[in-house]
């Protein structure tokens, strides 16, 4: 009699096989839909969704066959209920899981092919036109025009799917009641009951820090806008923060400090070599051939993309590529690391089974991809790679790095937070259409601070105007990603033996610390998350299991001071009225 474990092993490695062909025609059939959006290609990727829905329904069935109970290697048991864990693939409804694809494809070709109108005869993408508008023009109007007219393009035009989408996605994944909702599904990503809990508490703990960056940069834009943009509210305009979404403000760091850090001389390809550098400097892979050969790193001139930055893994160990409608500018510089942090995560898992291709946790993936992005902004590497003149001097010089690093990494985290807290209430039934607007409103106000400049009404759909929200993109995994990238950046730095203060550690051709990061990296979902954390942190002083704001705050606390001192030098009020947004009606 063949033993429970022995039958389940041999069906596993049969399953490894069959699921990474399936994977790779699907993943083909994407690839080609968002690097070429028409009917036929949209069909042919709606084709293998479905395709692939019905596998992994088959196969889940096969696999529930096993009694778990009668095997005790806990390898296994992961292996089987990973391929028992299909999401609203369990739905044996075919024609509603069409219909979500077609919900998304809609919303997905809405959101790509959108030209915002700036004036009655000019109507332009979001990428490059409307993002370089928001981060460059420095007028009012001009801004607001470009901030209304993505608006009314974009999210406007797809609000009448998204309570239609919500309810069916909640049907599949509650058909066979392992969920509560489609929003308890995304959070079982995180293998933790308490996972919401510890994500408000972090929140919490890092709103002094957001809060008082939030005065300082609201008293720089009112010197420069004038005092009559800025209501006694305390919130800020949306539009003038240097980004669409208000997530970044690294492009208004000329309005906030005193010496701007330039672009240079790049070209596109020189951006992508910079980053891969500094990948194989500490030790991780080079990209492959085929990733030069296949991907797309800049918008292409003849027919309609999906423009919004991705990496993609497809799934046979040997193709791996990044599509991005690249610029030169130094958002897009840290985007390209980004990208290629995915990248060198894929290469470090390659070849474990294929259930376990995948970040430890969803914040782990997108965490990766930024940890680079500590080290490569110091100036002192900056100076080394030829994108600084020279290196400013200590005290004042450590006050404008830090105020430019937290334009983006602690401006971020409102917006991070809740993109999810949004959606989680939709999905749970707490926010229905009719105030869909008004409750990203709310939130947008009570947590960022800021304010729409032009009135905001239910038939908006605000949300529906970032990329994440119509392409079904969970986002709470970038919030995870910046609190645990400060996690990793204090213990690889332990390890790499560099003192001094976090924010000027840079672990450039530092192979000790690479080869800790790796040791994590090609553990991929074998071992839940805490493990994966411990295996970064373990032996520094920031040992831990668990996600920690200590890191981050320890990272900045230079310019918490800074900010304190200066707030209270101009007598400036910290913080805004919540539950008082200015130009949101409210039911
Ligand atoms: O969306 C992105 C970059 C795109 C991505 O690399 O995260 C991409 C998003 C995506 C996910 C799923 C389908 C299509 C696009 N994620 C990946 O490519 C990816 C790859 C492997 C595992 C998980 C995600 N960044 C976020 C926010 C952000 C966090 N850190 C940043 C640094 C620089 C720029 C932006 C960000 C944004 O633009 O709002
Ligand atoms: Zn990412």
């Amino acid at each position: 009699l063949v033993s429970e474990e022995a039958a389940a092993i041999a069906y596993l490695e049969e399953y490894d096989k069959l699921t990474a062909d399936i994977h790779y025609q699907y993943t083909k059939a994407g690839w080609i839909y968002e690097t070429n959006i028409t009917d036929e290609t949209l069909a042919n990727m709606t084709d293998w969704s479905l395709k692939l829905s019905d596998f992994k329904y088959r196969e889940a069935k096969n696999a529930s066959r096993f009694d778990l109970s009668k095997i005790n290697n806990k390898n296994i048991t992961r292996l089987l209920r990973k391929v028992m864990n299909i999401g609203i693939a369990a739905s044996p409804d075919t024609v509603k899981l069409k219909k979500i694809s077609d919900i998304e494809g809609e919303m997905a070709g809405i959101y790509s092919t959108a030209k915002g109108c700036i004036d009655v005869t000019t109507c332009l993408p979001l990428e490059p036109d409307l993002v370089n508008i928001i981060a460059n023009s420095r007028h009012y109007e001009e801004l607001a025009a470009a901030w209304k007219g993505w608006r009314d393009a974009s999210g406007k035009k797809m609000k009448h799917l998204y309570p239609e989408y919500v309810n069916l996605l909640n049907e599949a994944i509650t058909f066979d009641g392992k969920y509560e909702d489609m929003g308890d599904y995304y959070r079982s990503d995180y293998e933790s009951p308490t996972f919401e809990s510890d994500v408000r508490a972090l929140f919490q703990e890092l709103a002094p820090l957001y809060e008082n960056l939030h005065a300082y940069v609201r008293r720089k834009l009112r010197q420069h806008y004038g005092a009559d943009k800025f209501p006694n509210t305390g919130h800020i305009p949306a539009h003038i923060l240097g980004n669409m979404w208000a997530q970044d403000w690294t492009n208004v760091y000329d309005i906030l400090a005193p010496y701007p850090n330039k672009g240079s001389n790049y070209t596109i390809t020189r951006m992508y070599k910079v980053a891969e550098d500094f990948f194989t400097s500490i030790g991780l892979n080079k990209m492959p051939l085929l990733f030069w050969q296949k991907s797309m790193l800049v918008k292409p001139i003849d027919r309609e993309v999906i423009c919004h930055a991705s990496a993609w893994d497809f799934g046979n160990k040997r193709d791996f590529r990044i599509k991005q409608c690249t610029t030169l500018t130094d958002e897009q510089l840290l985007t390209v690391h980004h990208e290629m942090g995915h990248i060198i995560y894929y290469l470090a898992y390659k070849d474990l089974p294929y259930l376990y291709r995948d970040g430890a946790n969803p914040g782990f993936h997108e965490g990766m991809a930024d940890i680079v992005t500590l080290s490569f902004q110091t100036p002192e590497h900056l100076k080394k790679i030829g994108f600084l003149d020279d290196v400013p001097a200590q005290n004042e010089g450590d006050i404008n790095f830090l105020l430019r690093m937290a334009l983006s990494k602690v401006a971020f985290l409102p917006f991070g937070y809740l993109i999810d807290q949004w959606r989680w209430s939709v999905f749970r039934g707490d926010t229905m259409p009719d105030s869909y607007n008004e409750k990203w409103w709310d939130l947008r106000c009570d947590l960022q601070g800021i304010f729409p400049p032009v009135e905001r009404t239910n038939a908006d759909f605000d949300p529906g105007a970032k990329y994440h929200v119509p392409g079904g993109v969970p986002y709470i995994s970038y919030f995870v990603s910046f609190v645990a990238q400060f996690q990793w950046h204090k213990a690889l730095c332990k390890v790499a033996n560099i003192s001094g203060p976090l924010h000027r550690c840079d672990i450039y051709n530092n192979t000790m610390a690479g080869s800790r990061l790796n040791d994590m990296l090609k553990m991929g979902s074998t071992r839940p998350w805490g493990e994966a954390m411990l295996k970064i942190t373990n032996g520094t002083d920031g040992q831990t299991n668990k996600l920690s704001a200590a890191p981050l705050l320890e990272y900045f606390g230079p310019l918490l001071k800074w900010l304190q001192e200066n707030n209270r030098m101009y007598n400036e009020r910290i913080g805004w009225d919540k539950k008082k947004c200015p130009n949101v009606q409210s039911a």
